[in-house]
């Protein structure tokens, strides 16, 4: 057993209720990276290792709750395009696919090695990583695989798209049926582009049908909904309990009230509408009727290839308009919830002792100072 003081925190955000808001001059300890103990400096107790953080904020280590860092290739020229004009639907995926099928594992494993590295130089203690860019059995297998190397936070998205040349019905027989059988024991959780205003991924019905089948192989679900226009997803997410439907940008009245007191989280990516110049999601109206938001980098080649917590929570900030409050929370325990986790996303005692440490006075940094590497990862 072996404790470890944490001390010179110059603000301390925990998320636990028996706080009235953020700690100033405060102290943590963590004993076999649990958090045991937390208070003000002046009442620190001993223990076997400390590590002084000479005035430093620190957060509860940021959870990314939806990732695609498994794949090869690069789709720069794509993005130069879109800059340019052309709009993003999806069709650049295939391209993301050949490359992948294409890599060895060592190389595949050796790029998600540094996008993880990546993630947690700017404090993400907590990764999700999806499969989807395999989309034959073999590679989706191995895919997941790789991805179990790096979380336990695993998802099967085998219904990522239709590949080219692929009857629709086809790759959905093949999706509920080898492709899970083969996925299923290497996944938490299963995913899908439920997005009928693209013809490459998945209408209401094959959503449906794949996502059920998910369900009665053990995997809990989550959903692409609602990214490229108004559609299925999120009603679909929320009345098969889905722990969380993502994207969420174009919305029906009827969505927010589905959302709104159901067990299913909103999670934002406002990474994607960055990078493809896209209308944002509405945060407010989901927040203001008591949907609980998370943020995530939805970090992939195609429509976001960034790993940074510290940026989503600035483009919340000033494009969302999520107060700095509500985006830090929607990073840590709003991923946490989206991943139905309770030991991650607070610094309550019993937590993992996962901190994000700010080269900052306070959180309100993060928004604050965009762009500027103000935030690491911290694990006791
Ligand atoms: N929308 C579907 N999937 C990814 C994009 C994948 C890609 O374009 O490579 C997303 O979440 O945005
Ligand atoms: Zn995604």
């Amino acid at each position: 057993m072996t404790s470890h003081l944490v001390t010179g925190i110059g603000e301390l955000v925990t998320h636990d209720p028996r706080f009235d808001g953020p700690l100033r001059d405060a102290a943590l300890v963590a004993q076999d990276g649990v958090v045991v103990w937390v208070g003000p400096a002046s009442a620190q107790p001993a223990a076997d290792a400390r590590t002084d953080l000479g005035g430093a904020a620190v957060v509860p280590g940021f959870v990314d709750p939806h990732t695609h860092l498994v794949f090869a290739g690069d789709r720069a020229a794509e993005f130069e395009a879109r800059m340019a004009g052309t709009p993003y639907t999806g069709g650049g995926i295939a391209t993301t696919v050949a490359a992948t099928r294409a890599a060895s594992d060592d190389d595949l494993r050796r790029r998600l090695a540094a996008l993880v590295a990546e993630a947690r130089a700017q404090g993400t203690t907590t990764i999700e990583v999806k499969s989807g860019y395999g989309l034959d059995v073999g590679t989706e297998e191995r895919l997941l695989r790789l991805a179990g190397e790096v979380t336990t936070e695993t998802t099967f998205l085998g219904a990522h798209v239709v590949p080219p040349g692929t009857d629709r019905a086809d790759y959905v027989a093949l999706v509920t049926g080898p492709m899970l059988a083969a996925c299923a024991p290497l996944a938490r959780w299963a995913d899908v582009f439920c997005e009928p205003a693209s013809r490459v991924a998945f209408d209401g019905d094959e959503a449906r049908e794949i996502l059920v089948a998910a369900r009665s192989a053990g995997l809990g679900l989550r959903v692409h909904g609602n990214q490229l226009g108004p559609g299925p997803g999120v009603q679909l997410a929320v009345e098969l309990g889905a722990a969380s439907v993502d994207h969420c940008t174009y919305l029906a009245d009827a969505d927010v009230d589905a959302l709104a007191g159901s067990g299913t989280v909103a999670t934002l990516l406002p990474g994607v509408e960055f990078s493809t110049r896209s209308p944002y999601p509405d945060a407010r109206r989901l927040l203001d009727a008591g949907v609980e938001v998370a943020l995530a980098t939805d970090c992939n080649p195609g429509t976001c290839f960034s790993t940074s917590m510290p940026l989503m929570i600035a483009l919340a900030v000033r494009e969302l308009r999520m107060t700095v409050a509500e985006a830090l929370r929607a990073a840590t325990l709003g991923g946490a919830h989206a991943l139905r986790r309770d030991d991650v996303g607070h610094l309550r005692l019993g937590a993992r002792a996962d901190l994000a440490v700010l080269d900052a006075p306070d959180h309100r940094h993060l928004a604050y100072r965009p762009g500027v590497p103000i935030a690491r990862a911290l694990s006791l």
